[in-house]
Order: structure tokens, then C-alpha cells, then sequence
């Protein structure tokens, strides 16, 4: 970035000097379009040297498969991978076609090459034995530090090594345990609140479509709210109340932040303006929106700090602690002593911890919900396991007051051994992060290729959760029942990426399963979830996280 910076800085001074000397009294516009000449006819032309000559004839990938898709000659592959219906899907495709090599190589926008890996034993080195060697690139460092905050999913190395080693307490097996009951109250407040909807005359949604007793609700708002009074509650030991008040700034701005826009020729443009000069740079109405939504994601985490910082002082002043409070995320983040953090992780890891705790876990239910409004047999199942469990939630309406799930404990919740498949198969088949990317820090060996240092790594989890060598024939289909009966290429840890591997694993796995098995009892469990269009596909983007383009509305009545 520094030498772009200087760049744009040197470009400038040169038009200034044109100006003084050959260009006097030349227009504005002459000068910008001379300053944008100066800057993008060296990175055009570079592009076209990657075009003609380097890719060709001195890349040292350059006897690795290619897509049998056509790179567009400035876009490279990019225009495939943002026109499929699934995120991964290109990718996928482009795997499958070269089942023996450990990488597909393809092109970014400027035609840079990107590698995917595929083989077991490449993803192995880049996750595991050498993962400190690949980092996260520029450009996903800087997006990421844009939208969920600079903590320690964008931390490197021993920076890296000791924020997560000291928070992993609050990740712990008995910990996250102990969270259960705030899962299984916020999850019952969502049901209470679809109960309100359907129960409410006055709420009508599109007479057309909609049966008596059913709705069509859209869910994906709903849901999303909820897992950010979850995040909230178990995380930072706050009330939230996001459910309650949908408008508030902080779900808006999470909402702006996250949603992916429409793809059209002027948003490919940004995008390529973007990998230029950097993230949020040009002032587009997109990054303008973001900016300002990070400001207040980034105010409310300063307030919350300070809360949480007087509330300690507080309570070491009378001698007061509580082990469950002790350990969660904010307590541990604002801990003092040795290896403490800076002010400035603490409020870029709560930033963190906020989006990647709510949008993740948010994006899986919304998800699961459109898989089982296409499945009804897998949901009619779901339903009479649950049931079983929890009898006294069948006949649950909105106006009782007793809490049909107070008795959920976590050892019930592992006992049902079809929704732990169903859930499973979920995040294998539409994994919430879709791909990851890191960049070579320094020259490894990688499954018998040498990967050079700046090497673009994209580890498309969508498309190896995917691959028929390791699910067999039937990968694209959604069956819950095959984790019964799983090969050895499928039980690798190498198979199942949704949480990746390794030392930069989702820290948040069980947390998330927990809360993620947690809401889908509430919900299955009262309620039935119908397409609102029988064999409608509904458009899945992504933009960090999977989301679903247009909302997710269902029809939704009480189950029988
Ligand atoms: C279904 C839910 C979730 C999915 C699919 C998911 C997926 C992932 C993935 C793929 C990564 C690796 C990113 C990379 O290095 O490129 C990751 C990292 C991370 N996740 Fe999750 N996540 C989920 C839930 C959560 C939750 C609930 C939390 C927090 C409460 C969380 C916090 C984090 C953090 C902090 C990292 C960075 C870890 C590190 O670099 O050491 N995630 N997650």
C-alpha cells in the first residue's frame, strides 16, 4: 500500500509540474484524466505483459490445470465466480475437472493468478504444518479490518499465537457449556416472537400465497437479530434486544455492512478499483455506507468497554466475581496483567468477535431454514426427534407463559443424533464462509509444488465440501443420513472445511453449534417452514458470509 501511496503521490506532483509548465491554464478534468493515465497505464500495461508473457511462458504454475472456463482478459475469472447461483460453484467445477493435480490455477481481476488448492496434503501444509507461512493478503486483511474490525482474525504469527491463546478460556468445552441456557432463552424468544406474528391478525402478509394459520414471513431479518442478542448476551454478559427493535443503528449497520449488492458491469468496475488502490478508498456510495456504519459499530464498542470496564471496577471494589461472567469474550478481552491487550485489540477484537460471533451463526440458520422448506421429509424427521425430547413444546402458543425449554440442557441437545447430522450437513452442503484466502509469506513446498512468497492461495471451502472423490457421487445432494455412514475420505479433517483447520480454526466452532442446534429446536420444533414458491431457488451471494440476495420469506404456519 505504501507504494501505491506513493504512486498516486508521485503521479500527482508530475501533473502538478505539467501544469506549471506544458499544460498552463488546462482544464480540471484534463489534469484528473492525465493524473489516471500516469497511475493505471503502468498497472494496464503490466496486466497485459501477465496476459501475453508472463502467464504463458514464465509463470512457474504455469504447468498447472486451468479452468476450462475462458479468463476474460481484464477480469480473469472474476465474472465467473460472482455469476453462479451457489458461492464455490466455478470453483467447484474447476476442481473436479483435474481430480489428480493438488492445485487449479485461475486469474483475478489484472489477470493475477490464483491457486486453489485441492489435495489433502496442500491443504494440510497451508492450514496446518505451515500455517504461520501463509498469511492473509493485503486486500482480505484490509476488507476484513473495514467490516468485522483488525483482531485476531487478522492477527499474524506471535501476535496471533498470544491473543488466541489468551482468549481460548472463554472458548472452553465447560464454558461454552455453560452457556446453554442464554442460547436456549434468546432461541425461545425468537419462537415467541414468530408465535406473536401468526397469532396477530392485523399481521397479514401475501394473501395470494398464504393458506389459513400460514404466513409468509421473511425470516432472515428475525434471525439475525436474534443471533446478535445471543452474541451480546454470552459473549459480553449485555442485554440487547435486537429482536425487539429491528431499527436500532447497530442492526442496520451490520445489515448495510454485510449485504451483498447487485452484480452489474459499474459494481465489477469498483471491484477492480478496489484491488488498485486498496479497500474503502474511492468515495462510492458502498464504501461510503460502510464507513459510516463502522463508525458506529466502532462507538458502540467504545461505549460498551467503558460499561463493562466501570462495571469490574465496581465489583473488584466489593469483592464480587462471577465464574460464568469471568470468562466470556469482553471480560477476558479488558483483563489487565501480563500479556494484556492493547487498547486498541481490545476494541478491534470486541468489533470482531460482535460480527463474526452474529453474522456467521445468522447466515447458517437462514440457510438450514430454505434447506428444510425444500426437504419436508428431513423436517417432518427433525421435528419428531425434537419432539420426543421436548414434549411439552408441541403444543406451545404465544400467549403461554411457561417456558417450554426451560429443560433443554446441553445434554439433551447432544443426544439428538439426527439433528447433529442434519446440522452437519447443512454447513457442509452451504457453508455460512464459502472461502478464504491467504498469501505466501515466505517460499514453501506445498504437496510437490513450490509456492513462490506472494502467491495468492483461495481455499474454496463451498467447493471442497463438495468434491465426489471425497462425498462420493452424491456430494451436491442434501442427506443428512450420509454422516451415518461416512468413507475414510470423507472423516478427514481436510474434507469437511466450513470451520477450516488448524491453528487459525474458527475459535467460535462450538459456540456456534451449540447456539446454531439451540435455534433450530425452538424453531422446528413448533413451527412448519414451506417454500413460498414450491422449486423456487432463491439467490445466495456472498460478501464475506452467505446470504440470500432478496431475504429469505417462507411460508410459516404452527406444525400439527
Ligand atoms: C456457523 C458459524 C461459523 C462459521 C461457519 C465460521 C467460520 C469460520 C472460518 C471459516 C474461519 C476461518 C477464517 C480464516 O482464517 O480465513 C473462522 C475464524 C474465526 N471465527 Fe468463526 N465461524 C462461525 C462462528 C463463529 C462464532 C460464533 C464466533 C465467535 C463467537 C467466531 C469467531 C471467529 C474468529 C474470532 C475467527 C478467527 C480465528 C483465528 O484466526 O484464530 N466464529 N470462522
Amino acid at each position: 500500500m505504501a507504494s501505491k501511496k506513493f504512486s498516486i503521490s508521485c503521479a500527482g506532483m508530475v501533473v502538478y509540474v505539467a501544469y506549471k509548465t506544458v499544460f498552463k491554464g488546462a482544464s480540471l478534468g484534463t489534469l484528473g484524466l492525465l493524473w489516471f493515465l500516469l497511475l493505471t497505464v503502468p498497472w494496464l500495461s503490466r496486466a497485459l505483459f501477465r496476459v501475453l508473457v508472463y502467464n504463458n511462458f514464465l509463470s512457474p504454475y504455469r504447468h498447472l490445470p486451468q479452468p476450462s472456463d475462458r479468463p476474460h482478459w481484464f477480469f480473469g475469472h472474476f465474472h465467473h465466480l460472482h455469476n453462479e447461483q451457489l458461492p464455490g460453484n466455478s470453483q467447484l467445477r474447476w476442481l473436479e475437472e483435474n481430480p489428480e493435480s493438488p492445485f487449479v490455477r485461475y486469474y483475478g481481476i489484472f489477470r493475477r493468478e490464483r491457486l486453489a488448492p485441492r489435495s489433502h496434503a496442500a491443504l494440510q501444509t497451508i492450514l496446518q504444518t505451515a500455517s504461520y507461512s501463509f498469511v492473509k493478503p493485503d486486500l482480505t486483511r484490509k476488507t476484513l479490518a473495514l467490516i468485522v474490525g483488525d483482531g485476531l482474525i487478522n492477527a499474524e504469527a506471535d501476535s496471533h499465537r498470544r491473543q488466541r491463546k489468551l482468549l481460548m478460556p472463554a472458548f472452553s468445552f465447560g464454558h461454552i457449556k455453560s452457556l446453554t441456557p442464554v442460547f436456549v432463552e434468546k432461541s425461545f424468544a425468537l419462537s415467541k416472537h414468530i408465535a406473536g406474528i401468526l397469532d396477530n391478525d392485523a399481521v397479514v402478509s401475501d394473501e395470494k400465497v398464504s393458506s389459513p394459520g400460514e404466513k409468509i414471513i421473511d425470516l432472515d431479518p428475525l434471525v439475525h437479530a436474534t443471533t446478535l442478542d445471543i452474541i451480546f448476551k454470552a459473549g459480553f454478559g449485555t442485554e440487547f434486544n435486537a429482536l425487539q427493535n429491528e431499527d436500532d443503528k447497530l442492526v442496520q449497520a451490520y445489515r448495510n455492512v454485510f449485504t451483498m449488492r447487485k452484480i452489474t458491469n459499474w459494481w465489477r468496475f469498483e471491484m477492480a478499483m478496489e484491488v488498485f488502490f486498496g479497500p474503502g478508498v474511492i468515495p462510492t456510495k458502498r464504501n461510503k455506507t460502510v464507513k459510516a456504519s463502522k463508525r458506529i459499530i466502532e462507538k458502540f464498542a467504545t461505549d460498551l468497554i467503558r460499561e463493562k470496564q466501570q462495571k469490574q471496577k465496581i465489583a473488584t471494589t466489593f469483592g464480587k466475581t462471577s465464574s460464568t461472567t469471568d470468562k466470556d469474550i469482553l471480560n477476558i478481552l479488558i483483563a489487565e496483567g501480563k500479556g494484556a491487550l492493547t487498547d486498541h485489540e481490545i476494541r478491534n477484537n470486541l468489533m470482531t468477535f460482535l460480527a463474526a460471533g452474529h453474522e456467521t451463526t445468522s447466515s447458517a440458520t437462514a440457510i438450514a431454514l430454505y434447506l428444510l422448506s425444500k426437504h419436508p421429509e428431513v423436517q417432518s424427521k427433525l421435528r419428531a426427534e425434537i419432539r420426543e425430547h421436548i414434549p411439552e413444546y408441541a403444543s406451545y402458543r404465544s400467549g403461554d407463559n411457561n417456558d417450554p425449554l426451560a429443560s433443554l440442557t446441553y445434554e439433551k441437545i447432544e443426544s439428538m443424533k439426527y439433528l447433529n447430522n442434519f446440522c452437519r450437513e447443512s454447513l457442509r452442503l452451504i457453508p455460512p464462509v464459502p472461502v478464504t484466502s491467504r498469501q505466501a509469506a515466505e517460499d514453501t513446498m506445498v504437496d510437490g509444488v513450490l509456492v513462490k512468497k506472494g502467491t495468492l492461495i483461495f481455499i474454496v471451502i463451498a467447493a471442497i465440501n463438495q468434491l465426489k472423490s471425497l462425498w462420493g457421487e452424491d456430494a451436491d445432494k442434501f442427506n443428512p443420513d450420509r454422516w451415518n455412514n461416512m468413507s475414510a475420505e470423507a472423516l478427514s479433517p481436510y474434507s469437511f472445511l466450513t470451520f477450516i483447520q488448524g491453528p487459525r480454526s474458527c475459535i467460535g466452532r462450538r459456540f456456534s453449534e451449540i447456539e446454531f442446534k439451540c435455534l433450530l429446536i425452538a424453531l422446528i420444533g413448533r413451527f412448519e417452514f414451506g417454500e413460498r414458491n414450491p422449486g423456487e431457488e432463491l439467490a445466495l451471494r456472498s460478501m464475506v458470509t452467505t446470504k440470500f440476495a432478496n431475504g429469505l420469506s417462507l411460508k410459516v404456519k404452527y406444525a400439527e
